[in-house]
């Protein structure tokens, strides 16, 4: 099925997305066409495609290192990882979605935009066993159920970033007790800021710590460092323009 009119850039968008402006527009005409006909997106998203979503998911890319291998979890119309896929060729994006019916609408959308540093695997974080770089999310779990899915999906270098906007500092207090049984080793929350004030996020950012290992005095049992950590923050790359 082609793509539908997706709702006109606003000026931010170029902003933010240079030259890979286009592919991003026929993006949205994906979502705005067979992503709202299908029941991927609701029907009102359609005027707001561009603050909510695409600009939304636009800053994670500031917080991926230099040629990283990516898992978008839970990638369902494909945000934020066809987003990152295209402002981003340096790195690799695994769009992992269970659901049949979003899986075929990502496998269409990556075939058209000719993203070819993207790929769709259909199945479930939990049950999931490769190994990446970062592990990025929106709207898929609360903060305890989504880092015991996304930490096990990344090296002890890597990292998971989750957006989760205006909850993110109490989801990070709320799942407190939960980041530390798992190990994590740091807890920071990173605003995501965009030259189109709505779609300004925050990211929960996630470190994990070594292996657990049993009896007192483990690395995980001491809890997570909370809070901004700017020497421990990824280098910025280059924006894809
Ligand atoms: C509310 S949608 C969010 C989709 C997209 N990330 C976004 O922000 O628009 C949640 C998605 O998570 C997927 N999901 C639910 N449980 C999952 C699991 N255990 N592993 C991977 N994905 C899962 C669902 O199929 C759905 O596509």
């Amino acid at each position: 099925m082609a793509p539908g009119d997706g709702a006109a850039p606003p000026p931010a968008a170029g902003e933010v997305f240079g030259d890979r402006l286009p592919l991003l527009e026929r993006y949205a005409g994906w979502l705005a066409g067979a992503g709202i006909e299908r029941g991927l997106l609701g029907p009102r998203e359609a005027e707001r495609l561009w603050p909510r979503h695409l600009l939304n998911c636009a800053g994670l890319a500031d917080l991926v290192v230099t040629g990283a291998s990516v898992c978008d979890v839970g990638s369902g119309a494909g945000l934020p990882g066809v987003v990152l896929a295209a402002q981003r060729e340096d790195c690799f994006v695994v769009l992992l979605e269970p659901l049949l019916r979003r899986a075929t609408f990502l496998e269409e959308v990556v075939a058209d935009l000719g993203l070819r540093n993207a790929r769709v695997v259909r199945g479930r974080a939990e049950q999931h066993t490769a190994r990446y770089d970062v592990v990025t999310s929106r709207a898929v779990a609360p903060l305890d159920r989504l880092a015991a899915w996304s930490l096990p999906l990344v090296g002890e270098e890597g990292v998971v970033l989750a957006l989760k906007g205006a909850r993110a500092r109490q989801e990070v207090e709320e799942h407190a007790a939960a980041l530390a049984a798992l190990g994590v080793q740091e807890v920071e929350v990173v605003d995501a800021p965009s030259p189109e004030p709505e779609a300004s996020t925050e990211v929960v950012r996630l470190v994990p710590g070594p292996p657990p290992r049993r009896g007192p005095g483990r690395p995980g049992a001491r809890g997570p460092r909370v809070g901004r950590s700017p020497g421990s923050r990824p280098r910025r790359p280059p924006r894809a323009r």
